[in-house]
């Protein structure tokens, strides 16, 4: 293993994790309201956003683009702000010289959103390679599909996608193929200021998508959602500023639960919101885990007793959110009887599990759709049905972090095992876990840098 000692982190296993821990605004959520605020004519001010490096990634991209940020992801700079608080001023973009965008390709999937936005203000935008999890194609050709609808031109260019707007965008009646989060979201970014109505159905409705329109009406955007998966912009002439509190991270919360349940622990998680997680609340009941919610956070627990083994299938919201998934089949791993996991949102998001079975666990994928709903991947040759077999007892092993959930889901396995595990490449999970070696260490996790 060639990685510095700075990316690997040792696990001592076999301790339950207890005690308390925050999570802040949401990673799916916060990089997107950053990328709106290039829309107002006026500066914006985002709270609770957390230090993780999709954000980082968003602050560089915006400071390119001629946005001045101010405020802290760590301390605050000034007198009067907090921490986690971001203002963001779009008043110089015009004049901005978009030098070493370069950089930033292959960072994160955010640059693809600042199409929109840019096409509005200055006629044209360049967008690098994306990066994301390698957790499936990942294709963009909605989002290029429903820019060229808008009126973009676009042209692949060796280094990225160069697109234009020769005129004002106009409003447009779109249909997505699948309710793909980031399409929606590039619609929204890009009907807000378009001339007309734009009318997009089989949207994806994610409360992370709810929240980016809450900023969006604050900045003085005009869009409904009817209960059909149709939502409906129509555009104005100028947005102003926004002051928004953002979701927190139901994600991370839920990798919290799981890494409770997985553990024999039981972890109170400041900031984790029913009404986003009612559908893990749900499976993690069916699996035998315990929870208790509170007006400020939701603290979770193994009961004690045997877990349950139980059929899942990951899903648009309201289904099982597919970065769920990952966490927890390492708890799965430990409930008596046949689990079944069906991913039908990645075509490749269950390779993570081979490290897993190194471990001990017993998981076998499957190319069949294991479960009700036949998917995109059905018959296709992708292993995305799994069956876990239960319970089995976990040993300490090296492991390679492939994805950012996935990475996740292996501290949690090396936590609940027996001996030391070796993690390399953790610094992938900054990408969208604020401090996580801090609060595992809050927790009572034994873990070290080598
Ligand atoms: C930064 C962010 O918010 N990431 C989230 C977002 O990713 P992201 O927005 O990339 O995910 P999408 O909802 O767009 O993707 C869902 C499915 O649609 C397919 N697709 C998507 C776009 C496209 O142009 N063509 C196409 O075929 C994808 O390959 C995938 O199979 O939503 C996912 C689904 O909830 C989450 O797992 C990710 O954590
Ligand atoms: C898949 C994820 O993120 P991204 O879309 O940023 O790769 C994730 O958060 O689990």
């Amino acid at each position: 293993m060639t990685d510095s000692p700075a990316d690997v982190l040792l696990v001592h296993g076999g301790a339950p994790l207890e005690g308390e821990i925050r999570v802040r605004g949401a990673k799916n959520l916060v990089p997107k309201a950053m990328v709106a605020a290039l829309l107002g004519s006026a500066p914006s001010r985002l709270r609770n956003v957390p230090d993780i490096r999709d954000v980082r990634v968003v602050r560089g991209l915006l400071q390119l683009h001629g946005v001045t940020v101010r405020g802290g992801l760590g301390s605050p700079q000034t007198p009067g702000e907090e921490s986690g608080e971001l203002i963001l001023d779009p008043s110089h973009v015009e004049s901005a010289n978009v030098a070493d965008i370069d950089a930033h390709a292959g960072s994160s999937r955010i640059p693809i959103l600042f199409c929109g936005p840019l096409l509005h203000r200055l006629g044209h935008a360049f967008i690098p390679g994306l990066g994301g999890c390698d957790i499936g194609g990942r294709p963009v050709d909605f989002h290029f599909d429903v820019l060229r609808q808008f009126g973009a031109t676009i042209e692949k260019r060796a280094d990225g996608q160069y697109l234009e707007a020769p005129q004002r965008l106009r409003g447009t009646k779109i249909e997505l193929p699948y309710p793909s989060v980031g399409s929606t979201e590039q619609v929204l970014l890009t009907a807000v200021l378009a001339e007309g109505v734009t009318e997009l159905s089989n949207a994806a409705v994610e409360p992370e998508i709810e929240d980016l329109i809450c900023v969006l009406q604050k900045m003085g955007a005009i869009i409904s959602m009817d209960t059909d998966r149709t939502i409906r912009i129509t555009g104005v002439d100028s947005l102003g500023g926004y002051n928004h509190s953002a979701l927190p991270d139901r994600l991370e919360a839920a990798s919290w639960a799981s890494a409770a349940l997985a553990t024999e622990g039981s972890v109170y998680v400041r900031g984790a919101q029913q009404k986003s997680m009612m559908t893990f609340l749900n499976t993690y009941r069916k699996v035998g885990g315990a929870f208790e919610i509170g007006d400020e956070g939701i603290r979770f627990w193994h009961p004690g007793g045997p877990l349950n083994a139980i059929a899942l299938e990951t899903d648009v919201h309201p289904g099982f959110q597919t970065d769920w998934q990952q966490p927890l089949v390492v708890a799965l791993t430990q409930a008596s009887g046949l689990s079944i996991v069906h991913e039908t949102v990645y075509e490749s998001r269950l390779g993570f599990t081979s490290a897993l079975n190194q471990m001990g666990a017993h998981i076998q994928l499957y190319r069949e759709c294991l479960g009700g709903m036949p998917c995109r991947f059905g018959q296709r040759n992708f292993l995305h049905s799994a069956v876990v077999s239960g319970p089995t007892k976990l040993q300490g092993a090296d492991l390679v972090i492939p994805d950012l959930r996935g990475g996740f889901s292996y501290l949690i396995a090396a936590l609940a095992a027996q001996g030391t595990s070796r993690v390399h490449g953790i610094d992938l999970i900054n990408r969208g876990y604020e401090n996580f070696q801090q609060k595992l260490v809050e927790l009572g996790a034994k873990v070290e840098r080598p």
